[in-house]
Order: C-alpha cells, then structure tokens, then sequence
C-alpha cells in the first residue's frame, strides 16, 4: 500500500494584510516550497494523490464552540479594519477574508488523510496545510491557527472508525495546547508533546506546558510534556526522548492509529524553535513510529518557518513514509543536560501512570534548571522582539544525505526446497568460489571440509554483505544449519576485509563467541533467559529476561531502553539480527524488532535463522521490505526484577554509551 499526499494551493491563498511582527513569518511560501520540493525530488509522483476538501461545520464543531464557528464564519466579509479589530480578541494570530475557506480545507485535508488511511487506501500519507492547528482552542484562534485540524481528525477518526486510541505526536517545537485542552481528561487520546519551555519564559508561557501536568482524572497519565528549557537541542537529545519516553508509553498504550503534529519550527535554522536538530532526524522520528497501529500514520504539517529547513524536513518524513531506508544517525552527541533533566522529569511524573516507567528516578532534587524560575513581572521573555529583532545568526547546516533505494531490496539464501517470498531476491553465490577465501572459510569454520552445500552457503553470505556494503542490496536474509558459525564467519569477515561496525542482534540464548568482540568493531546485543556469571562488558551485553524472550513486555523494555539506544550511538554499518533456536520470541514481536533494527546501518539488516524455522521467512522479509509490522496487544507490566535488572544494567553502561542516560547527573 502506497503513502498519500494532500496538498491544494487554494490554502496558499491568504496572508498577514498588516504590520504584526509576531505573524509575519507565517507566510504562503511555507507550502509552495514545500510542495515544490517533493515535486522536485520526485517523492510526489510516488504518492497517491487525495484531493482536499471543505470540512462540514459538523466536523468543525468536533473540537470547536458554535459560537467561535459562527464568529469566524463572518470574517470573509468584514473591512481591513473589523479584520484587525477582530483579530484583536485572540493571540499572535491574524484573520483574512479568505483564511476561513483555507481554514476549513486544512481540517478538511487532514480528514482525507484518515479516510485514506483507515480505508486501506493507502498505508501511510502526510497532508501540507495552513493555516497549521494545535494551538486552536474550542472557543479561540491562536498561534497562527484556526481550527484544530488534528483534534478534529482524533474525533472524527473515533466518530466513523471506531478507533479506541489514538495516539497524537506533536513534534512542533511549540506546545500544542488546543491539543492538551482538548483530550486532557480523554484516556482515548495520548498526546505527547515537545516544546521549547525556558521555564515558561517561552511563548505561549504557559504554566498547563510543564512536565507535570499529565492530563486531567481518567486522562491522568494520557498527556505527555516535554519541556525543553534551553535551546540549541539536537538529534541526540530528540532520539533519547523517543527511546525512553515516547516509544516504550506508546507500545504500552497500542494505538490504533497515530497522527503527527508535524511542525518542524523544531528543525535547526527555524527562527522561532532555534534548535539544532538536522532535517534528517524527521526520517528516524518517522520511522520509529511506523510500526505502530499496523503502520496507519496520518502526518499534518504544523509549524516550520525556516523555508530552507521545512523543504528538507518535508522531503524526509514523506521519503520515509514511502518506505525508503532512513540515513545513518550522524555522529550523535549525548543528550546534553538540561534535557536530561526534562528526562528525568517527565519520566518521573509519569511512573504512577506507565508500567515502563514504574521504576524511573525521582525527580531531581539539586539540579537548579528543574526549579521552575516564576516568571517575575516582566521579566524578559525569550523570544525573538519586535523591530529590534537581531538578526539570528545564519544557521548551516549539511544537505541530507541522497537516500538511494539499492536496486534489490531483500535477497535471500535459501534451500532449493524453499520458496523466494515475493518481492524478494534469491541469492546464491555462483561465480566459482575464489580458493584462497574457500579454503580459509574450509579450515576456520566447517567441521567436515568437503561439506559443499555449507561452504556454499557461508561463501554466499559472505558476497551477500559485500553487495550490501556496495548499497546493490539492502537486507538479506539466510536459512543456515548453524547461526553461531554463520554469524562468527559474517563477522571476521566484515570486521576484518570489510573493517566496518556490526551490531550483532542475537535473540535467545546459546553461546556467543566473546572473541568476536575483542576487535571493538562489534557490538553484541543478546537477549535471552539464561543467568550467566559473564558480565556485560562495553561490546557485549547480554540482557536477561526472567521468562526470556516470551516475555513481550520485557523485551520491549529492552529494545527501547536499551538496543535502540546503543544503535544509535553505535550507528553500525551492518546490523545482524540472529535468531538462537528456541529464541521463545513471538512472530510479531520478532517483525517488530526486523523493523525497528533498519533505523540502523541505512537498512542494511542481514537476518540469520535456523534452516528448521524455514515458516518464519514469509514473515521476516514481509518486515524487511518495509511492511508494517503486526500491531503487539497491549503490554502489560514487564516483571520487576526484569526491569531491575535491566535498570542496573543501564547504569552500569551509561559510562560508556551516552545515549542509555535517562537521568540528569547529581549535582552536590
Ligand atoms: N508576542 C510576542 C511574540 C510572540 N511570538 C508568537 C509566535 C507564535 C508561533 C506559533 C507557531 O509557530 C505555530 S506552530
Ligand atoms: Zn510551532
């Protein structure tokens, strides 16, 4: 199934008529370059285009007064003059005659979005629109906003669907309060939201965008802030907040669909977010939420002011929506603390409400950034002045990464007896073999040196990770008859003729040569059952789950607090996922897992199985082509001592992987 892309320029058909400095960076060339970048980049014509429309006054009064409709409903007639003395009522928001048509096709837009989606006709999609919405509120206009497009589209999307949850992220570098008032005593609606805060001495200073305000009786635990108290954040304080906030809450409340406030005034160079996060992070932020709800994503553009960065911020969600391999995670810095701090805090004030929180740190006590500074009568505000606006410095920042899709996608080392799933590629070594690699493979891995089919196989791997490393394949997949000795010989030879970073994923006990580690050109990963006295050590680390891998909730635990981390901190050139016999691991589990590890090494994910598991390859290459994964149930508490474990584990790596911090450290 395709991904969908609604976009009308009738929405590009209004604009600030007056001097309002607070309202000037809202401007109808958002759009057009937007718009003209996918056009440009080709990503348009991949995706299935959805006319918009008018949202009905039904459909607006999902999330809006009568009154406010009736009022707004008069402004394509009113003078300059009653336009201005209108605008007057609201905040940093400005009216034109044809602001209310545009208003009711952005709501509208975002409606199409979720017919699409929740029809089938599509998978996925992403629908450009102004004016944006999450600062709408029932009853007023805000931040440049009129209607709550996406409050309106989580109503509707429960009203003709049925949906029981929703899950709304707001990666907008502003507070989507419209979004909080709206849902906050919902327990049907999650809504996460990160906002530049500076202890509320940023716009729209509200006390209601602080960590501890969680939702309100039965939606207590179902809003999510997270304040960030000082600007300059980058990729790795973005990734730290998905791994150890938004994902693990998420897979525990299992929505049946996700919208996106996709604002991207949270992309380096955007004069009001003033952050540092690179547009290709918008690809892993995108990517990390494919896999849940059965991949039903809806994304609405919010903010993004700096229209070089919300060009490129555009083109990478949707490139990503379409299925393409995300770029490598550029040498991401640790998260720096003051987000840590916001970590640590909101974390805290969510333990009572999520199981996969229950055992975070209290908040911090020393740290004086936490203390909220009361914003003293005018005290000065953080944001840009009026006139006297100093000319931000300019930001530069590298182009994103071309994400070129290898010709074939999936190639796979099978058995003559077993079927190629379709889409992908059966691949088998043919050239003959070159002596010198044969018998260096013959004396250091197979017992019986005339054993041709496993001499063929491991040789065929080897070619396998060579044409990935080229990028002329993206993953692979091999049935072998030992998955230890398949991986150890992937490993020497990618680690030592390659010399690139493997990450070794192996799921389910069995023993490990520790000497694959020693070159620290490989990290292992394992996650099993068994208690060994072997410690973890920096490139090998073993997690292990009372029940093994059976228990969902524990391994999820761990994938998000602890695999998706060191990934990304790792960023890999090759993943290698294993599966040990008797892994215990459930098929969805294990395709949520194929499809979370191709955040790393642009897709390059070589999948290992027992030749006995041959039912299993339909399933994994389905996740290795880029198919949403099954949706998990919803989890429930991972065991205590599991996560006890898993907890001391973190604190004992977080010396050496930076990415694994969820606290701030103590000051005296
Ligand atoms: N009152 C002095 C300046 C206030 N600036 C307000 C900016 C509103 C931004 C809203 C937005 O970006 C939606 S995503
Ligand atoms: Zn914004």
């Amino acid at each position: 199934m395709g991904t969908a892309l609604i976009y009308d320029d009738e929405m590009t058909k209004y604009k600030l008529l007056w001097v309002d400095p607070a309202c000037k960076i809202e401007v109808p060339e958002r759009l057009t370059v937007s718009h003209e970048a996918l056009v440009r980049t080709g990503l348009a014509d991949r995706c299935v285009s959805v006319p918009v429309r008018e949202a009905t006054d039904a459909e607006i009064l999902l999330a809006h007064s009568e009154e406010y409709l009736e009022a707004v409903k008069k402004t394509p007639y009113m003078s300059l003059e009653d336009l201005m003395e209108f605008t007057r009522q609201y905040g940093d928001v400005y009216f034109h005659p044809n602001i209310y048509h545009c208003a009711k096709l952005a709501a509208g837009a975002a409606l199409q979005l979720v017919d699409s989606v929740m029809t089938g006709k599509v998978r996925n999609g992403m629908t450009l629109v102004r004016p944006p919405g999450h600062h709408s509120m029932r009853s007023a206009a805000n931040g440049f906003c009129v209607f709550n497009n996406v409050a309106i589209a989580a109503r509707y999307a429960k009203q003709k669907y049925g949906v029981q949850r929703v899950l709304i992220v707001d990666w907008d570098i502003h507070h989507g309060q419209g979004v909080q008032y709206c849902f906050e005593d919902d327990p049907s609606v999650l809504y996460f939201s990160w906002h530049r805060y500076e202890h509320q001495k940023f716009w729209p200073h509200l006390r209601n965008s602080d960590y501890d305000i969680v939702g309100k009786e039965k939606g207590a635990g179902f809003n999510i802030n997270v304040p960030w108290n000082k600007v300059g954040m980058e990729n790795g304080d973005y990734l730290s907040v998905f791994c150890h906030v938004l994902l693990p809450v998420a897979y525990e409340f299992c929505p049946d669909l996700v919208l996106v406030c996709a604002g991207f005034d949270s992309a380096i160079g955007d004069p009001e977010g003033e952050m540092c996060a690179t547009p290709d992070v918008f690809a892993h932020l995108t990517h990390l939420l494919m896999n849940l709800a059965g991949g039903k994503l809806c994304a609405v553009l919010e903010g993004g002011y700096n229209l070089t960065s919300l060009a490129q911020s555009v083109c990478q969600t949707v490139q990503t929506l379409l299925g393409d391999p995300v770029p490598r995670p550029a040498s991401l810095n640790s998260p720096c603390i003051s987000a840590l701090e916001s970590l640590q805090c909101v974390r805290s004030a969510h333990k009572a409400y999520w199981s996969c929180l229950k055992h975070a740190a209290d908040l911090p006590t020393s740290t004086i950034s936490t203390k909220r500074i009361k914003l003293r009568e005018g005290e000065e505000t953080t944001e840009k002045g009026g006139e006297e606006e100093k000319d931000a410095e300019e930001k530069v920042w590298p182009e994103p990464p071309k994400r070129v899709t290898p010709p074939v996608c999936a190639a796979l080392v099978l058995p003559d007896d077993v079927a190629c799933p379709e889409g992908c590629e059966r691949f088998s070594f043919s050239e003959d073999l070159d002596p010198l690699l044969a018998s260096k493979l013959r004396e250091s891995f197979l017992r019986d040196a005339d054993d041709s089919t496993a001499l063929i196989t491991i040789s065929s791997l080897i070619a396998l990770t060579e044409k990935m490393e080229k990028n002329e394949i993206c993953s692979g997949l091999a049935l072998v008859r030992d998955v230890t000795k398949a991986m150890t010989s992937i490993v020497q030879h990618v680690t030592t003729v390659l010399s690139n970073r493997v990450l070794v994923v192996c799921v389910g006990d069995g023993n490990v040569p520790s000497h694959i580690t020693e070159d620290r050109e490989t990290l292992v990963v394992q996650m099993g059952s068994a208690q060994t006295d072997e410690q973890s050590c920096k490139y090998y680390i073993r997690v292990c789950l009372k029940k093994g891998c059976s228990d969902t909730s524990g391994f999820v635990q761990a994938v998000f607090g602890l695999l998706l981390p060191l990934g990304y901190e790792y960023d890999p050139s090759l993943v290698v996922l294993v599966r040990m016999p008797d892994s215990g691991v459930s098929d969805s589990l294990w395709q949520q897992l194929t499809g979370l590890l191709q955040s790393f090494a642009l897709g390059h994910t070589l999948v290992l199985l027992q030749e006995e598991e041959k039912a299993l390859v339909g399933l994994t290459a389905s996740s290795l082509l880029g198919n949403p994964a099954p949706s998990l149930k919803q989890l429930q508490a991972p065991l205590t001592e599991d996560v006890e474990a898993l907890e001391r584990l973190r604190h004992r790596l977080q010396a050496d992987w930076k990415l694994l911090q969820t606290t701030a450290p103590q000051t005296q």
